[in-house]
Formats: structure tokens, C-alpha cells, sequence
């Protein structure tokens, strides 16, 4: 029988971890510290395909063999892109500009063959509706601490999902990893899981 190939996970997100568990392939984890810096000329979908590729691509340089996942997640507003919070004031500023309103979460999934270096690299994109919430509601759920290492300043997956009052799209485009994209682009490399 064929030996099947590695995969690895470039994240250091506990999420995309427990998002990728649920293919019930095995995988191994390499966290990628990359610069997660990008030209304002770009659209949200080139940002979060170049950020995944970058994510991908450092883990890939340093391994011979196996599949090499990336993503990254933004929230985008207007056109604004909001990434993670960088204190609980620009917490508080991204989710009074959320509440009420409808915006697009955007995560990236790029995938690299470390043996041959082929590279594939695709977006998904959620439309997201967030109900209207006090001043009071935001800061008290700021102080729960869970906006503060997500994109946008909240989480779906968790007292987030008390602010969301529609979704229109793959709500695990939104948690952080695709898994419908992510198990298409694992078939084009042979990974099939059932
Ligand atoms: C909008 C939203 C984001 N998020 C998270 C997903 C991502 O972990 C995070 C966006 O940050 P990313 O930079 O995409 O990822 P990360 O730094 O957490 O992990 P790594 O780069 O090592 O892979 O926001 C949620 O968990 N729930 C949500 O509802």
C-alpha cells in the first residue's frame, strides 16, 4: 500500500487545529511566525491568499516531504480590513462598528507539496450579520477576554455566537479554516477521506 502523505498544519491557532481534527486525517502541527504585514493595494481575497501562501510556504522551506496547510483570517468592513484586536480600546472600536451591520469574513487556505513545490492557494468568503449591541453589551463581552486573539474581535464559535444573527456562506470560513474548500484542495493533491 501507498504511503500516505504527511500533512502538516502551519498554524498555531488551537481552531484550525480542531477544525482540521475533524477530517480525522493525521497531521502534525508546525507553527509559522511569519510577518503578517501586506500592501494596501490588495484586495481582502489577494491578502488572505498571500498571507496563507507565506504561512505555507515558511514551514515548506523547512521540510522535505508532506502537505503544508496555511490560512488566515480577515474581517472586512466597508472595505476596512480588521485583523486581531490589538488591546480592548481597538476591541471596543471594531465591534461598535460590527453591531448592526453585515460584513464579510475572508479566510485564506493555501496548500504546499513539499517534495515537487506545487502550491495551491484558494479563498472563501462568509457574509456575516451581527446584531445591534449596547456600549455596555460590547465592553462586557471584551471582558470575557475572547475577542482578544480573533479577527474582528469576536468569535462565532463561542459567546460570538450570541452577537450573530445570520450567516451566508461556510460558517467554518468564518472559525477559521474552511473545511469544504480545505477537503477539495487535499483531493487535488490525492487526499481523499473517504
Ligand atoms: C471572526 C473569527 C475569527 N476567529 C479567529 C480565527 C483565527 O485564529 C484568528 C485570525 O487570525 P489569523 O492571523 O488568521 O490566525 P492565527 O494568528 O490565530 O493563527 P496562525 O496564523 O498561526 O494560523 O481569528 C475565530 O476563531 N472566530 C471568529 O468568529
Amino acid at each position: 500500500m501507498e504511503k500516505a502523505a504527511e500533512i502538516i498544519l502551519a498554524s498555531s491557532s488551537p481552531r484550525r487545529r480542531e477544525l482540521l481534527e475533524t477530517l480525522k486525517l493525521p497531521f502534525t502541527i508546525m507553527s509559522s511566525d511569519v510577518e503578517e504585514t501586506f500592501s494596501s493595494s490588495l484586495t481582502p481575497a489577494e491578502v488572505v491568499e498571500q498571507l496563507s501562501l507565506r504561512k505555507a510556504r515558511e514551514i515548506a522551506g523547512k521540510i522535505s516531504s508532506g502537505i503544508v496547510i496555511g490560512a488566515d483570517t480577515i474581517v472586512v468592513l466597508d472595505g476596512n480590513i480588521l485583523g486581531k484586536p490589538m488591546d480592548e480600546d481597538d476591541a471596543f472600536r471594531m465591534l461598535t462598528a460590527l453591531q448592526g451591520r453585515t460584513h464579510t469574513v475572508y479566510t485564506g487556505v493555501a496548500l504546499i507539496e513539499a517534495a515537487t513545490q506545487a502550491v495551491q492557494v484558494a479563498h472563501s468568503a462568509t457574509q456575516v450579520k451581527m446584531r445591534k449591541m449596547t456600549d455596555q453589551e460590547i465592553r462586557g463581552y471584551i471582558s470575557t477576554r475572547e475577542p482578544m486573539d480573533k479577527a474582528g474581535s469576536y468569535a462565532i464559535q463561542g459567546f460570538g455566537a450570541t452577537l450573530v444573527e445570520e450567516i451566508q456562506g461556510d460558517y467554518f470560513t468564518v472559525v477559521g479554516l474552511p473545511l469544504q474548500l480545505t477537503a477539495k484542495m487535499l483531493s487535488q493533491f490525492g487526499i481523499r477521506l473517504f
